[in-house]
């Protein structure tokens, strides 16, 4: 904790009430009166998914799987598909929701080998991260897998999902071939796709630089 207090701050900020706007079988939308740090009563319109399960802490999981193969460069597993809020393609770690029960682990080897095909293998998970908190209490799991490409089951991988086009990215060129891949069509990247593509820049080829603008 940084112990930073705003200079107006008099209060601990907390939500009072949410009250239902509108709702469908996938989201709704809330009015949520809150005292903000200065101890006024505000409010803020939030966006939440219907689908969260009781005492789930977070709504779906994101997958960083690298399939590493003899003789081949190690890539990582996209999907693209068309988004119908952004009216086009996005490009994306292959995700999904976590269903009634099950851990984050078991639902990102399940919605890999929906997406993709691929059987992987967990070897971390994130603590549960926000995805747009200005706008919803959408949260996700970042689940990091390896896939063993030589294994049988991974040679000729069938994924279930027909809409679902499946792009293998060379993680030691990874920020360019996305750079490509956005220039060829009009795709929008997931912002921690292209996060994860400055952060294997940083690593890979100025592992020694402070990542900041000078002057
Ligand atoms: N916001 C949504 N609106 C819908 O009309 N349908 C939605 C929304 N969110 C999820 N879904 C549906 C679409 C799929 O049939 C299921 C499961 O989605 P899942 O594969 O787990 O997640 P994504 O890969 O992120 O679509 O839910």
């Amino acid at each position: 904790m940084s112990g930073f207090k705003h200079p107006s701050a008099t209060t601990t900020p907390h939500v009072v009430k949410e009250e239902a706007m509108a709702e469908g079988k996938w989201v709704k939308l809330e009015r949520t009166t809150y005292v903000d740090p200065a101890g006024n009563t505000r409010t803020w319109e939030s966006v939440k998914r219907t689908t969260r399960q009781l005492n789930a802490e977070a709504d779906g999981v994101g997958i960083i799987a690298i399939l590493k193969r003899t003789l081949h460069k190690d890539c990582i597993v996209m999907v693209k598909q068309f988004r119908p809020p952004l009216g086009c393609c996005s490009l994306e770690f292959p995700a999904g929701l976590i269903d009634e029960g099950e851990s984050a682990e078991a639902a990102a080897l399940r919605e890999l080998k929906e997406e993709t095909g691929y059987k992987g293998e967990v070897v971390g998970v994130t603590p549960v991260t926000c995805l747009d908190p200005g706008l919803s209490n959408c949260t996700t799991n970042i689940v990091m897998v390896n896939i063993n490409g030589d294994d049988m089951e991974n040679i000729h991988p069938t994924q279930q999902l027909e809409f679902v086009e499946v792009i293998l990215v060379p993680l030691a060129e990874f920020q360019t071939k996305i750079d490509e891949l956005l220039k060829k069509e009009k795709i929008v990247v997931d912002a921690k796709v292209y996060l994860f593509a400055m952060g294997m820049v940083q690593a890979f080829f100025k592992p020694n630089e402070l990542p900041v603008l000078k002057q």
